[in-house]
């Protein structure tokens, strides 16, 4: 599991670990985390030029020791200071005396464009709002350069607790952050922004706390994976239902099926007027054209995805919600959501919304909820009292239950942005949580397979495509 901290807990733990180590030390095991890394991006150290920004506070201190180690290793290191009056005294001291030099912004692009390597130290946690004209000048200059541009804890410019870029930012190839991941370098746009990322531990963990952020891992989806035992029968492994497209969508039917079955449902059953076109795909299929309450147990409802919005389509959604078993709801059901209904059910309920989607539930405006997605899958699971899978280009799941960690997705790719995708991982997550996995753990593993197939499906797909990369996903997870 990667964890993601805001930057209140990181300055408390920051300020607990300082109590107990030399003055400067942690600097200094930032700073030797950021050379090696560095290096490691350079190749080669000695005779490579290196070009520091250094601003005001202590990333710019960080990002100046670095250039001091790589400085000592045989590299030309120039330091271009964005606030010559207040940059970091030890920091600027420990570079000249390794034979960097400094010089003043104006000389900055002269420099950058002549560099192998820029070390973005202007801002890190500190950092208000976007870059300030000097330094949007000289980002431009690096990314022109074609140097590989290194970001110091985050890329100068992004908000570091919510993902949010209010204005010009810096676009790193690597991050080197220190001690946790900030919000910031997990959630889209400024995640975007960051590159690979590269976690150095400065000794941290201790004193950190809570996660605030979650990304899974291979080895946490293996540990969740559902898979059948010696003693399973298609009822223990889950039977789950689809309540799913309409004569103009029987396309959404199939593909939420296609989920379903890729992703190891004991049995599927289908509700709806795409029966026919459901068979024709897969033949396993129990279809039945009654309504919800009339098709046989399930361990879960999937409802939504090509439903329509007719009176037919809401007392689907209706009924698939009086049930006492997991629902999950996507796409045309989520037109169809009263909060007090959704909070008042004695089972998990899910929602699986895109931005646009979220937006409505919201009352926001689409950009918005793609600015602020942390903001956005926080108050909808709040007002619903749900679990919420946020759909993106940063997928995020959250919980009703405070304190719960926020999932961030770390698989998709933006070969998902297909028609259709979206129907897959309805009927994908529905098997999940008709094998009984909590709505987070189904939503954040639906998410990463679902990513994770896409991926292996290397390059432009379909979203059926989608659905029968799963098993390789599954496969992938577990080898
Ligand atoms: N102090 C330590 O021992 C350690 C510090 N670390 C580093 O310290 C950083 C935090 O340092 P600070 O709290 O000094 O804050 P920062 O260095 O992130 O930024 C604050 C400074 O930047 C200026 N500033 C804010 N917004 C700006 C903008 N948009 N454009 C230009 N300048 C802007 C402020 O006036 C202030 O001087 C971390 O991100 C990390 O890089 C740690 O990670 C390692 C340990
Ligand atoms: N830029 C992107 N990067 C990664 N994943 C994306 C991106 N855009 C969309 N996706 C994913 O693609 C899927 C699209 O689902 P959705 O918007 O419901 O489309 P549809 O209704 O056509 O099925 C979601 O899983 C979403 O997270
Ligand atoms: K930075």
């Amino acid at each position: 599991m990667r964890y993601g901290h805001g930057v209140e807990a990181v300055r408390a733990a920051e300020g607990e670990l300082m109590a107990r180590v030399p003055e400067g030390a942690l600097m200094q095991r930032a700073a030797a985390g950021l050379a090696a890394a560095c290096g490691d991006v350079l190749g080669r150290v000695y005779g490579a030029r290196v070009v520091v920004l250094a601003g005001s506070g202590s990333n710019g201190g960080d990002a100046l020791f670095a250039g001091a180690r790589l400085a000592k290793r045989g590299a030309a290191v120039t330091a271009v200071l964005l606030a010559s009056d207040r940059t970091h005294e030890g920091g600027l001291a420990a570079l000249l005396a390794a034979g960097g030099r400094a010089v003043h912004p104006a000389d900055g692009p002269a420099v950058i464009t002549r560099a192998h390597l820029v070390l973005d130290g202007i801002t890190g946690i500190g950092g208000k709002g976007g870059l300030r004209p000097a330094a949007v000048s000289l980002a431009e200059a690096a990314y022109e350069a074609r140097a590989a541009i290194v970001a110091v804890d985050l890329p100068s410019g992004v908000d570091a607790d919510t993902g949010e870029v209010r204005g010009a930012a810096v676009r790193a190839d690597v991050t080197v952050t220190f001690g946790t991941y900030k919000p910031g370098l997990l959630i889209d746009p400024a995640a975007g922004l960051a590159g690979a990322l590269r976690l150095v531990d400065i000794g941290l963990d201790p004193y950190l706390g809570a996660a605030e952020l979650e990304a899974l891992q291979h080895a946490d989806v293996a540990a969740l994976l559902p898979d059948p035992t010696g003693e399973s029968d298609k009822y223990a492994r889950g039977v789950v239902g689809i309540a799913a497209g309409s004569q103009r969508y029987p396309g959404a039917a199939v593909l939420a099926v296609s989920g379903a079955l890729r992703a190891g449902a004991g049995a599927v059953r289908y509700v709806g007027p795409g029966g026919e076109a459901v068979l024709a795909r897969h033949p396993e299929t129990l279809v039945s054209t009654g309504s919800p309450h009339e098709a046989g147990r399930v361990q879960a409802w999937v409802v939504g995805p090509g439903l329509g919005d007719t009176p037919q389509a809401r007392t689907t959604v209706g009924e698939v919600l009086d049930s006492d078993v997991p629902v999950l709801v996507d796409a045309d059901g989520l037109r169809m959501l009263d909060p007090e209904r959704v909070r008042g059910r004695t089972a998990p309920t899910l929602l699986t919304p895109h931005a646009g989607e979220a937006a409505a539930l919201l009352g926001w405006d689409r950009a918005d909820v793609e600015a602020r997605r942390l903001e956005a899958v926080r108050t909808l699971a709040a007002r619903f009292g749900a679990t919420v899978l946020l759909k993106g280009s940063t997928t995020l799941v959250a919980d009703p239950r405070d304190g719960t960690p926020v999932r961030v997705n770390p698989t998709g790719t933006a070969w998902l942005a297909t028609a259709g995708s979206g129907d897959v991982l309805s009927g994908l997550t529905g098997s999940l949580l008709a094998a009984r996995l909590d709505p987070r753990d189904a939503a954040s593993v639906g998410a990463y397979l679902h990513g994770l197939s896409a991926r292996l499906a290397e390059g432009p797909l379909s979203a059926l495509d989608v659905a029968d990369t799963i098993p390789a996903a599954w496969r992938n997870v577990r080898s």
